[in-house]
């Protein structure tokens, strides 16, 4: 999917919401266990009630590896579901690879041939020929870890080198030598706050997918106040916080009404930007 593709989209749907599927099977509704694959049915349901109020899906792949090979075919058939019936939905592997070139390149094949997804998450710190075998498809995204949600950001993340530069500002400045703003998004943690301006001091024009609004707590008016663009320039993710909005029979209503109030939210920001 291109930029302006996925741009049109917020627009359409006065939303820039990705909703995670990092789906556990010891959450999921009870009566959905006898299913013959019960992951998958929780992740149709859950499609079919959000598609809706979003653009983006965004399956993280250690809920499906955790069960094992049953597991990543109930990934499969999800990502075959989402393509086959929401084309227009921006997919991202949730998968945070990266590695030396001949193994990234394999990892490349895996999500964006295999599965055809739009984007993967890459961590960059293996370096250029780590991320540039992710960069050579036409219309693929990577979306390289730049300053994360959790408390370990400041371990490395948030450090400075003797000019002041810090590691993440060295992240975005240098990756921009090996993609662009039409191949490559940041993650930025919603519950970064403020340094939303420091990103956009050093990444002005890039989309950016924001994890960490609903269960880790950070604001959705703040993310925009500092990071939005004239372009909107999120991608703001929600996944326990819409998935599991109820254990009950309702679990698909409940998500779509969790989806539904963050859509309005964001249809609000929007406005503000006229988009
Ligand atoms: O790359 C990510 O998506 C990610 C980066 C980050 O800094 N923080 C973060 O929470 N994530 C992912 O975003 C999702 C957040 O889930 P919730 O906290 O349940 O909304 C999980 O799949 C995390 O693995």
């Amino acid at each position: 999917m291109t930029r302006q593709d996925l741009i049109n989209q917020i627009k359409e749907k006065q939303s820039f919401l990705c909703i995670g599927l990092d789906t556990d099977i010891r959450k999921i509704p009870e009566h959905l266990l006898k299913e013959d694959d019960p992951i998958f049915a929780f992740n149709k349901a859950i499609i079919d009630a959000t598609a809706s109020y979003c653009v983006s899906y965004k399956p993280n792949l250690a809920f499906y590896e955790a069960a094992g090979i049953k597991g990543m075919i109930s990934f499969e058939k999800t990502i075959q579901y989402l393509n086959d019936n929401y084309p227009m939905h921006f997919i991202i592997a949730d998968a945070k690879r990266g590695d030396i070139g001949n193994t990234s390149a394999m990892y490349a094949r895996t999500f964006f041939e295999e599965y055809a997804l739009d984007a993967i998450t890459v961590a960059p710190y293996m370096g250029e020929d780590s991320v540039t075998p992710f960069l050579g498809y036409d219309g693929k995204w990577v979306i390289l870890l730049a300053l994360t949600s959790n408390k370990g950001s400041h371990d490395f993340q948030l450090t400075e080198d003797n000019t002041g530069q810090r590691l993440f500002e060295k992240v975005i400045l240098k990756s921009q030598q090996w993609g662009n703003q039409e191949n490559m998004m940041y993650v930025v943690g919603a519950t970064q706050g403020e340094m939303f301006k420091d990103i956009r001091n050093v990444a002005p024009n890039h989309f950016l997918l924001v994890p960490g609004v609903g269960a880790q707590g950070g604001s959705l008016q703040e993310v925009c106040k500092y990071g939005m663009t004239k372009d909107c320039g999120l991608l703001v993710n929600s996944s326990r916080g819409i998935i599991y909005a109820s254990k009950g029979n309702d679990f698909a209503e409940a998500a779509a009404k969790n989806a539904k109030a963050l859509q309005a939210e964001m249809a609000a920001e929007l406005n503000k930007i006229n988009i």
